[in-house]
């Protein structure tokens, strides 16, 4: 289970996150909301160890991660897939698959046939370049990558953003999947409340760098959701 309590996070002078506190449980999909700018990006920057964060604390399976750096937090069992998704454009998917070994003992690098039962369009395009794939194939692929790391943890920064509706399916079942599998905690911060809402199975809603809902699916209506995330 990964646990964040009391969160504090700051650019120079200006706080951010005021003392963010919830779960995620393998499993299970919890759903963090809120309009921009609230500080959702920041609090998986944190988690991810992409930022430092300045109080509160991190930890995975009863084990405090401490203030690890992006690396140190892939290693132990946290992935993090970017807004923008960061996918290596000269590179091809096969490289930016590769990509996710650094973390892995080399024993394990190899990429499981899995990867392309979930999707099967990275191995139709293995040897193109990352930067010509379509955004949708983009999204795909940077999900691949980080369940590549076998991660405890999967954090996905708003996966259906610029995205067609036939992709944000596919992306919807393999995030079902994974919740089915029940062995990884995901993390999911989207803006397309019904996408969110359809999947997750606890509800975090935060506005001004703070939650103001974390509440399980059956505690808690979609009005109730959707006004508190339309602040
Ligand atoms: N590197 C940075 N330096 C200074 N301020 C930043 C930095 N990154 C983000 N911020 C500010 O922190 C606040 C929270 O940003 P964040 O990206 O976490 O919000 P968000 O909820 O993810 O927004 P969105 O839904 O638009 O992506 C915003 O006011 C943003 O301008």
């Amino acid at each position: 289970m990964l646990d964040v309590k009391d969160l504090t996070l700051r650019y120079g002078q200006s706080q951010i996150l005021h003392g963010i506190s919830m779960v995620a449980r393998p499993g299970e999909i919890t759903a963090v909301m809120g309009t921009n700018g609230v500080g959702k990006t920041s609090l998986l920057k944190a988690i991810a160890g992409r930022h430092p964060f300045s109080g509160g604390s991190v930890s995975l399976d009863g084990r405090d991660l401490g203030h690890l750096n992006a690396y140190g937090a892939a290693r132990a069992g946290i992935a993090y897939v970017p807004q923008g998704r960061e996918v290596f454009p000269l590179m091809t998917v096969q490289e930016n698959l590769e990509s996710g070994f650094a973390c892995l003992p080399s024993s394990e690098h190899k990429v499981p046939e899995r990867i392309f039962e979930l999707f099967p369009i990275l191995k139709q395009f293995l040897h193109r370049r990352g930067g010509d794939l379509s955004g949708g194939q983009q999204q795909q692929l940077a999900i691949a990558r980080a369940l590549i790391t076998r991660p405890r943890v999967l954090l996905l920064d708003e996966p259906t953003e610029g995205i067609q509706p036939n992709i944000i399916k596919q992306i919807g079942e393999v995030i079902r999947l994974l919740r089915e599998e029940g062995e990884i905690c995901v993390v999911l911060v989207e803006q397309y409340f019904d996408f969110a809402y359809e999947l997750a199975d606890t509800f975090v809603a935060i506005n001004r760098g703070a939650v103001t809902i974390n509440r399980p699916r059956d505690e808690v209506d979609r009005e109730t959701i959707l006004s508190a995330v339309s602040i």
